[in-house]
């Protein structure tokens, strides 16, 4: 074995993950032709009955291992949030398996946080609902707030989430999750809120984290963020794993694509 190979953090094999949205007006315009492209004959039934499903996420395979940042890219739609969320365990697999050691912490800009309280109650339970205890996050608390930069401009934290920008709101959820250790970190659009310091404070952070020995996955359009804060990068297009491996090797790939245009 190389010197280098860690323990495996999460097993992801060959994957397939399907929605199945229930309503009528199904089979109409371009979403039929979108259907018939991603449905198999089994499932046309289905169709024929107003489900509409979307194939999501095509037959991916990876092993992500301790110590490893590992970045997720590909334009939108491309299945990044999707996957993300089946490895937390979110979501269930159509076809293929994901191994965990231990429970995934999901990090997502849509993640709950209860808008009608304050900052501060919102710390206080979502340190909680991370797995600390009462005492981690009466001890933390200041740090919480402090890495957030939320009462930089005031004393914002003491004011109902609904008063917050959508950065200020992605800035305390990565700072609450940030604040524990995690054996697998799924971070999703975090870093792309937030001003220039508040994102090198987040990657000083993700190195840390790191060097605790967890795995973190980055959900990211911002390459900067992916390239200093990643050593590997999984390259998802149409729910489909087009590329995985040294973050320089992979973006080059990837920026080629998307600045490319049709060519
Ligand atoms: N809850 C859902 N129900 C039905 N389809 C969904 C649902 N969530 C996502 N999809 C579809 O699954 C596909 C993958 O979406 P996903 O959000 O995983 O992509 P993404 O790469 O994270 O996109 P973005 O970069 O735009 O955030 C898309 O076609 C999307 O429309």
């Amino acid at each position: 074995m190389a010197e280098t190979e860690t323990a495996p953090t999460v097993i992801v094999d060959q994957v397939d993950i399907v929605y199945r949205v229930h309503g009528t007006g199904a089979g109409r315009g371009t979403a039929t032709a979108a259907l018939n492209r991603i449905i198999g004959g089994r499932r046309r039934t289905e169709a024929r009955a107003g489900v509409r499903t979307v194939h999501a996420v095509k037959n991916v395979s990876f092993t992500a291992r301790k110590g490893e940042a590992i970045g997720l890219i590909g334009t939108n739609g491309s299945g990044k949030s999707t996957l993300l969320k089946a490895v937390a365990g979110l979501l269930p697999v159509e076809r293929g398996r994901i191994f965990t050691d231990g429970q995934p912490s999901l990090l997502g800009v849509n993640a709950a946080m209860m808008n009608d309280l304050t900052g501060e109650r919102n710390v206080r339970l979502g340190g909680l609902a991370m797995g600390m205890s009462r005492e981690q996050v009466a001890e933390r608390y200041d740090d919480i707030v402090e890495f957030s930069g939320i009462n930089e401009k005031g004393d914002f934290i003491t004011l109902p989430m609904r008063t917050y920008s959508s950065g200020m709101a992605a800035r305390l959820r990565f700072s609450i999750a940030a604040a524990k250790d995690h054996d697998v970190l799924l971070i999703d659009e975090a870093l792309a809120t937030g001003d220039r310091s508040f994102q090198k404070r987040s990657e000083a952070r993700i190195r840390e984290l790191r060097k605790h020995a967890g795995t973190v996955f980055l959900v990211s359009h911002n390459n900067k963020s992916i390239r200093d804060t990643c050593d590997r990068v999984l390259w998802l297009e149409r729910g489909e794993l087009r590329m995985d491996g040294p973050t320089a090797d992979v973006l080059k790939e990837y920026e080629r694509f998307t600045g490319g245009g049709k060519g």
